[in-house]
């Protein structure tokens, strides 16, 4: 076990803050409760960590109480659990079911804002904007009565985004970590909410945040720089010489529990039973709460196809559906139910008979030891998430398949991809024909494959557990702390010694710099947009550049040509516009760069680039998967001959410079 203080044998202590309690209270009389276990993945990965460290929950008791002596009985029932309710009362409908719920997680999960309902002035998108910072100042509030110094707190989560800030505020030792479970979109996706700025500018307040995959944390990081106009490096974010450490932990399950369970003589009897009520048909497994962001739609349509085009299978195979009730408040949520219900309506209607139906729907939640039963009799698990942080279900799945090495079908879009793709079959959830082939070929994989894949997953989940994921970040938090109080910022690494000594010896320059968060000023207007300004003090050191004869500066950005020319236009400067679709050279002359003659190659040698044949040269950085700057590199070899120069790319954002030879 680790012990973080130094001190033999004292455990650290660890805050853990969550929207919801791992235990939900049910009232059974007059003030008294029942404490069941919460659902949801959430939960599942926090339970593997809890035991490493002394911890204690934050989060609300997942029921409503306004009354003192009710709010006093569940906090001593909680306490025994370790738990500490944050009581949320009236704010609570438009805190989860309408800022956290309603706008967040759609926009996390790439399906943009809903349409505001402009007839319930109650339930704007602004007053569900102040309960949410309503709420987490509850949640504060909790938090300070219950800190003891040392004590670590980590974070969960987007309900949670402005918890960060009002604690650095608070207390700024406090060491901070905040985690999403949730996908992060694009930026192009993240900018289209309002307060975008204040989401992401408090968040960065921690000291560190998590991510469950890599593709997460680069959005993540990229949206800060494009929105807030901080410098990102492939350690973090510096803001006005304030680091945020940003790193990918991807979650896991406690496979041991699961093993365990499966044999337990009460789940091999549930198994016994399952395979007699199935006997001579292949099970078809999907478990997922009923929100839109699993695919539940999709999953009966590739369902359905399959059947239509597989009459030899229509009377033996069954598709059992555990659809666990979610958030039905939020209207959304009601329509996907409708359209579940809908969609098995009418496939059991065109392949069922008196006897047998195709597709066994449950809108319920199912105790643990059944679950592990029907995890390890299903011959299929079929997982269509649309987007997904990662998707425990998965590994559920594979942890209890250890007797029948069952396969996964495993959407594309799910954190879990990243992880379990390696055994699955991935498909693109949306691609009917694609799920509906899946099926098809998860149905009639010979056993030696199955082993194959079975093995390689099984080990992955009994290496990248809960607790290792916990132990992981937390030794991150702490170690980062440490370091960033010796040094108080990230080191961007320039050597500048280097460059300035290359730079002289060089009569022939190649500078291609950044727009945005390089060159340009964050300067905010009233509306807290950004607006783009050169930072004056660039502005002189640019022209020397430009006008030095030995010297090409380019400069590439998204922006479109007109902004560009605006800017530059005293500057004998080349312009590269809409990430390189267009290039002005110093005559002010633009060309387009047409799509066609475009070579896409870059995308798997771009790695090699920067990794391999410049190595020896001096290659400061390492960003070989920032896409979009080696595409727009690749547009610059294409155009104005590139290959005979070395280069090195400086670390930050969007320096590249070249050498010749
Ligand atoms: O608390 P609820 O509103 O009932 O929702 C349950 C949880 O859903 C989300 O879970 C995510 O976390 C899992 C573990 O990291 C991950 O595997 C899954 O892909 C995510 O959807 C949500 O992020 C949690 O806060 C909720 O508790
Ligand atoms: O009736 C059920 C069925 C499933 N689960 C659990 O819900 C979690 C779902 O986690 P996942 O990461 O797949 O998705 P999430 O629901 O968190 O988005 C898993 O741990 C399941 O064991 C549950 O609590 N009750």
């Amino acid at each position: 076990m680790v012990s973080y203080d130094g001190s033999c044998g004292k455990r650290q202590r660890l805050l853990v803050v969550a929207n919801r309690l791992p235990v939900s209270a049910k009232r059974t009389g007059e003030n008294t409760w029942s404490l069941e276990m919460s659902p949801g993945g959430l939960v599942s990965g926090l339970l593997g960590v809890a035991d490493e460290f002394e911890t204690k929950w934050v989060g609300w008791p997942g029921v409503d109480v306004y009354d003192a002596a009710e709010k006093n009985a569940l906090s001593k029932s909680l306490a025994e659990m370790k738990c500490i309710p944050v009581f949320l009362e009236e704010v609570f409908d438009q805190y989860y079911n309408g800022y956290c719920n309603g706008v967040l997680w759609p926009i996390l999960h790439h399906m943009g804002l809903p349409q505001e309902d402009h007839n319930d002035t109650n339930k704007t998108l602004q007053t569900q904007y102040d309960a949410y910072k309503k709420a987490n100042r509850m949640f504060l509030d909790v938090i300070i009565e219950n800190y003891e110094e040392g004590d670590l707190v980590w974070i969960h989560d987007y309900h949670l985004m402005f918890l960060p800030q009002y604690l650095k505020e608070h207390n700024n030792k406090i060491k901070i970590g905040w985690f999403l479970h949730s996908p992060f979109p694009s930026s192009e996706v993240f900018k289209t909410l309002p307060s975008r700025s204040e989401l992401l500018r408090s968040v960065l307040a921690a000291d560190l945040l998590g991510f469950h995959t890599y593709d997460f944390a680069s959005h993540f990081e990229r949206t800060c720089t494009r929105i807030l106009g901080v410098e990102g490096t492939h350690e973090g974010i510096v803001d006005h010489g304030k680091a945020t450490r940003v790193a990918v932990f991807p979650i896991g399950i406690d496979p041991n529990r699961f093993i365990k369970a499966c044999a337990l003589p009460e789940v091999r009897q549930q198994m016994t039973e399952l395979k007699e009520r199935f006997a001579g048909k292949k099970v078809i497994l999907g478990v997922d709460r009923l929100d839109m962001i699993k695919g539940i739609p999709q999953k009966f349509l590739g369902f359905e196809k399959f059947l239509e085009e597989n009459m030899d299978w229509r009377d033996k195979v069954v598709l059992v559906q555990i659809a666990v009730p979610t958030r039905n408040n939020v209207p959304e949520y009601r329509k996907v139910k409708t359209q579940v219900h809908g969609l098995v309506g009418r496939i059991n209607g065109r392949f069922g008979s008196v006897s047998s139906l195709p597709i066994h729907h449950l809108d319920c939640s199912v105790d643990f030891n059944f679950l592990c039963a029907l995890y390890a009799i299903a011959d299929v698990m079929l997982v269509t998430s649309l987007r997904d942080g990662m998707n425990l279900v998965s590994y559920e799945f594979i942890a209890c398949q250890e007797a029948k090495k069952g396969v996964l079908v495993l959407s594309e879009f799910a954190g879990a991809a990243q992880s379990l793709g390696a055994g699955a079959i991935l498909v693109n959830p949306w691609d009917v024909t694609e799920v509906s082939s899946a099926i098809k070929e998860a149905l009639n994989m010979p056993l030696e494959e199955r082993e194959k894949r079975h093995r390689v997953n099984f080990q992955y989940v009994k290496t990248h557990s809960a607790k290792k994921w916990g132990n992981d970040f937390i030794s991150e938090l702490h170690t980062f702390s440490e370091s960033e109080m010796k040094s108080k910022k990230i080191s961007l690494g320039l050597p500048q010694q280097d460059v300035v000594q290359r730079y002289s010896k060089s009569n022939n320059r190649l500078i291609i710099l950044g727009f945005f968060g390089t060159l340009t000023e964050p300067m905010k207007n009233q509306n807290e947009e950004l607006e783009l300004k050169l930072n004056p003090e660039l502005k002189g050191t640019l022209k020397a550049l430009c006008d030095d004869p030995k010297t090409t500066v380019v400069v590439m950005s998204r922006s479109g040509k007109n902004i560009l020319d605006k800017i530059f236009g005293e500057y004998n400067i080349w312009l590269a516009a809409e990430n390189g679709m267009f290039l002005r050279d110093t005559t002010g002359e633009w060309m387009t760069n047409i799509p066609e003659n475009m070579n896409l190659d870059w995308v798997d040698g771009a790695k090699m680039l920067s990794l391999g044949e410049h190595k020896q040269e001096t290659c400061y950085n390492t960003y070989g998967q920032d896409q979009s700057l080696m595409h727009q590199l690749m547009l610059f070899e294409e155009t104005i001959l590139l290959k005979s120069m070395r280069w090195v790319r400086l670390r930050g954002q969007h320096w590249v410079v070249f050498w010749k030879k």
